[in-house]
């Protein structure tokens, strides 16, 4: 390294006068932010433990090529698997640790997908039979329902599996090119099963889309089984990235299983070729993904935190302008324009944190009432998985990007963090379901409701996330025909949706105001965000709230004047308000988001190690450059 010095590399802490001038206990806003004492501590273990461990060094994905990245992904699971069994973590930290890997991989649907889709969907008898298997990791599972020609249409799938009542099996069968599975994470290259889901067909008659367990891989020597196509679709968007993740193609050729490896919680078929539904709802033939797209609400506020943290101190570190009789230039931070487009998405990671907390309670709440035979609140888990899970990855990605940008130049760095954290994130906006597809299934379930209201048949009131819906006058009034016009007025009622997922966020965020929050200022913090937060949503679609006759003009000024005071007392605390969330520089990764804000010694030092950087004269200078400076480009060899 060239030009710096030791004294500029270490031990100084850069930010340390923006942290003394925090107002706050950010000690007490740390366990805040982790959900509990207990959930911090967890947390604050197994971050350090990965951060402080060689083995998970993660500074060099950008520079490897597709082949070494994904080996080394491997390498980094089976060590991470071995650092679960060695220390004894519980499954709580074994999760934890995954999450601070920080690294995409076949373990993800494993454990967040092929388990959960066995312990929803399975029998007894078939969890005591797969899910010990699956926890000591003797079998790698994945979740291969998408196929080439049918994502989001799941009903549309094509994969068929037939029933042989003659040797009481199933036959899984590829009939079309449309039908591969095609996206499946851990399948291209690692999984030895698969829950793949496929028409069931009995004695001639179709009964829709199942789920069903189908070994993939030899469990000696990985090799592919009779009658099964597998491998990687190729790579995605950015470099490193979900390039990590081996998601793949799949298709069977009359591939025969067992009747009992059917999932067959919600419906079975006997060995005399009988189909029997529980009582249970057939919807809950999805119930995996309502199970994903709560964890998915749950993980946006950790990647909106994230990219903040990092344009935060920043923001802070950087200055441009404004230096007065030679003085230090202004920080970045204090220009007002970069306040309003930072400190809204602050207070949107804050937001997102406590709906993703109250998600979990609604998603427990709902898996109990089922265990009850209760499944009145299915519908209304069904609206809120889905349009968060819509919401907040669609506002996380967005709100990366912006990051990106409040960090000018360098943002666009690798180094910096943010084009690989934003690479990994977007596809949250599709996977788990298409964020338009989602919200579609919200209107849905709004409209429903609305036309419930206007019928004199209905006894029903609506409760929990839609019971305000009796407080709005005309929709009180609405007479129902809403569900004949869905289609033509889609683009509408998607926005609504939006409306309706913003009223639980605001609202959510409010409630927990309402609990008691030791520490001191951290409530008071906490109400500034949430202000914030709803004030910014006002700003932001004063113009619906000003069509509508919600508001007038002179509520929409001080809505915004308010916004700007707020800003101004969020300023002083940004930095402890992002230290709040504990990030370790590894999980960070991003030179510009550092703990210690010695930015500019990183970044020059960074340089210095780029591959590009190892020769002074670069390879193909005598091919390409020498003869082109001699003008002898005609005689050279292209
Ligand atoms: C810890 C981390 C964990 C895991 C790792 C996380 C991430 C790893 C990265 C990636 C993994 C990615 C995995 C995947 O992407 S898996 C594939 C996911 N695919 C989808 O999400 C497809 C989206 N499509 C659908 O969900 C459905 O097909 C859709 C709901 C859009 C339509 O279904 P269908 O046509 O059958 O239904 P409708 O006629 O519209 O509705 C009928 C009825 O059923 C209700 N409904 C629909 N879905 C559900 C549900 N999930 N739960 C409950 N109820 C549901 C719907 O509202 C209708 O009700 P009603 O109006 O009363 O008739
Ligand atoms: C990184 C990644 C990982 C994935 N992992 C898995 C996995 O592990 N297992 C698995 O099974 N699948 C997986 N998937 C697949 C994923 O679930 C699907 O891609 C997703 O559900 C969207 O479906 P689609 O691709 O068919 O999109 P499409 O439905 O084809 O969407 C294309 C466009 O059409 C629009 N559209 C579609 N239907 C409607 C409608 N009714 N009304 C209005 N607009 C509509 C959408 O909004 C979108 O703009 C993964 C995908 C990605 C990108």
């Amino acid at each position: 390294m060239e030009g710096v010095g030791e004294e500029e590399m270490e031990g100084v802490d850069h930010l340390a006068h923006e942290r003394n001038k925090s107002e706050f206990d950010v000690d007490a806003m740390k366990i805040v932010w982790a959900g509990s004492p207990h959930a911090f501590d967890v947390s604050d273990r197994i971050s350090k433990l990965v951060a402080s461990d060689p083995g998970f060094r993660k500074d060099n994905r950008s520079t490897l090529s597709r082949k070494e990245l994904f080996k080394n992904t491997l390498r980094k699971a089976a060590y991470a698997w071995k650092t679960i069994v060695d220390l004894r973590l519980s499954e709580e930290e074994a999760a934890k640790l995954r999450f601070y890997v920080d690294e995409p991989a076949f373990t993800d649907l494993h454990w967040g997908m092929f388990i959960p889709a066995i312990k929803g969907q399975g029998t007894e008898e078939q969890q005591q039979k797969w899910l010990p298997l699956a926890y000591k990791m003797q079998i790698i599972g994945c979740y291969a329902q998408t196929e080439l020609g049918h994502g989001s249409n799941v009903q549309g799938l094509e994969t068929t599996a037939t029933f042989d009542s003659q040797t009481d099996e199933f036959i899984i069968h590829s009939p079309t090119l449309t039908s591969s599975k095609w996206w499946p994470g851990g399948l291209g290259k690692v999984a030895t099963h698969a829950i793949a889901y496929a028409r069931l067909i009995v004695g001639g008659r179709e009964h829709g889309v199942h789920g069903f367990i189908v070994q993939l891989r030899s469990l000696e020597d990985h090799s592919p089984l009779l009658g099964i196509t597998v491998g990687d679709i190729g790579m995605k968007f950015g470099n490193g990235a979900y390039n990590t993740m081996d998601n793949g193609v799949l298709q069977f050729d009359h591939v025969r299983i067992p009747r009992n490896q059917m999932l067959m919680r919600v419906s079975q078929v006997t060995c005399e070729g009988k189909y029997k539904q529980s009582d249970v709802p057939r919807q809950l033939v999805y119930g995996t993904m309502v199970y994903v797209r709560q964890t998915i609400v749950a993980d946006a506020s950790c990647a909106l935190s994230r990219a903040v943290c990092i344009a935060t101190r920043y923001s802070a570190v950087r200055r441009q302008f404004g230096s007065q009789n030679g003085g230090p230039e202004t920080q970045v931070i204090d220009y007002k324009t970069q306040q309003s487009r930072l400190f809204p998405l602050l207070a949107s990671a804050y937001a997102f944190r406590f709906i993703g907390e109250w998600l979990k309670w609604l998603y427990a709440d709902v898996t109990q009432r089922l265990q009850a035979n209760d499944f009145s609140t299915l519908p209304e888990a069904h609206a809120c998985t889905a349009g968060l899970k819509s919401l907040t990855t669609t506002a996380t990605a967005d709100g990366i990007e912006e990051c990106r940008k409040l960090c000018g130049g360098h943002g666009y760095l690798c180094s910096s963090g943010l084009p690989e954290l934003f690479a990994v994130y977007v596809p949250a906006c599709t996977y788990e379901g298409d964020n338009t597809v989602l919200l579609l299934q919200v209107a849905r379930f709004l409209m429903k409701t609305v036309s419930q209201l206007g019928s004199r048949l209905s006894s029903k009131k609506p409760v929990g996330t839609i019971a305000y819906m009796t407080r709005v006058e005309h929709l009180m009034q609405c007479r129902c025909g809403v569900q004949r016009g869905f289609a033509e007025l889609s683009a509408d009622l998607v926005e609504a949706a939006v409306a309706h997922c913003q009223l639980i966020v605001v609202s959510k965020f409010i409630e927990k105001l309402q609990q008691e929050i030791p520490g001191k200022g951290v409530k008071q913090q906490l109400e500034v965000l949430c202000n914030i937060y709803a004030l910014f949503l006002l700003h932001k679609h004063q113009g619906d709230f000003l069509s509508t006759g919600c508001i007038t003009p002179k509520h929409a000024a001080l809505a915004n004047d308010e916004l700007r005071s707020l800003y101004s007392q969020v300023r002083p605390n940004a930095i402890a308000l992002v230290d709040a969330f504990n990030y370790t520089d590894h999980y960070l990764g991003s030179i510009l988001g550092c703990y210690d804000g010695n930015v500019y010694p990183k970044l020059y030092e960074a340089a210095w190690k780029d591959p590009l950087n190892e020769s002074v004269v670069p390879d193909g200078y005598h091919l390409y450059i020498r003869p082109l400076l001699k003008q002898e480009i005609r005689t050279a060899r292209l």
